[in-house]
């Protein structure tokens, strides 16, 4: 990892929380679209929904009708299933923010075999970014699961986490249901030039400690290590408690 610091924020509610994101959204949208051109986000699914959705709501100043948004992963159901991550945003944040359009959203096609549908979410991801180098995007939103898995590359998986050609694979044995999906792998997450976790509850407290402040390196979130980018921890008191100051 470079020795660039991580930026660790501990709020103390979950409004707060999402105002910091939407803050932190602003800077990192700011420097993408000074460049000129739109702005490339990747999305994690579960709680991410919720809190990205509460984050735009309270972030007028934001112009999310420049933003492309794909998955760090997804998982391999239906765009329709109720455990798709897409649907997730379709129907939280898509119906609470009309302005952002489902043609923004950059869907994994699972009408394809899972490793053609990796593979073609590979290919839709560099055609965005439309130049032979690896794809930088602006702005990664992460969450961690119990485990410490991040995306869906979970712990006990060291193919997929030693992975360093592909930016996209199929997962086939994911702890957490469902057992298929795709995901971005190491190379493509840690040329991002924003990294940000957002954690929320007392139950992510360990994982933190161990990720963040340990770098146990079993932990998939702990291999999340930007080679030029910024990686920042946004947390509520409960999961960034070792962070907070002793009293
Ligand atoms: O599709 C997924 O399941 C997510 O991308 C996954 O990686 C998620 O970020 C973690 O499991 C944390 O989920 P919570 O934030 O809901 O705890």
């Amino acid at each position: 990892m470079t020795s660039q610091k991580v930026r660790t924020f501990v709020l103390e509610t979950e409004e707060q929380l999402a105002q910091k994101l939407g803050l932190e959204l602003v800077r990192c949208e700011k420097q993408a679209l000074t460049k000129g051109r739109s702005f490339r986000i990747g999305l994690s699914g579960g709680s991410l929904v919720q809190l990205l959705t509460k984050a735009i709501t309270s972030t007028p100043q934001l112009d999310t009708a420049r933003w492309v948004f794909f998955f760090c992963d997804e998982r391999y159901v239906p765009n329709d299933h109720s455990d798709s991550t897409f649907f997730a945003y379709k129907t939280h944040l898509l119906t609470q923010i009309p302005t952002i359009l489902e043609k923004q959203f950059i869907k994994a096609d699972t009408t394809k075999p899972l490793d053609e549908c990796a593979a073609d979410y590979e290919s839709r991801l560099r055609a965005e970014f439309s130049d032979n180098t690896l794809p930088q995007f602006d702005l990664l939103l992460l969450g961690i699961g119990p485990d410490g898995h991040t995306c869906s590359l979970f712990p006990d998986q060291p193919v997929a986490l030693a992975e360093v050609k592909r930016l996209v694979i199929p997962i086939r044995n994911s702890p957490k249901p469902p057992p298929e999906r795709i995901t971005f792998t190491f190379p493509l997450i840690n040329n991002a030039t924003d990294t940000i976790f957002a954690l929320m509850g007392a139950g992510k407290a360990d994982i933190v400690k161990r990720a963040f402040v340990e770098s146990d390196e079993q932990l998939p979130a702990a291999l999340v290590r930007p080679t030029k980018g910024q990686l920042t921890l946004i947390m509520d008191n409960g999961a960034g408690h070792i962070f907070l100051p002793a009293k």
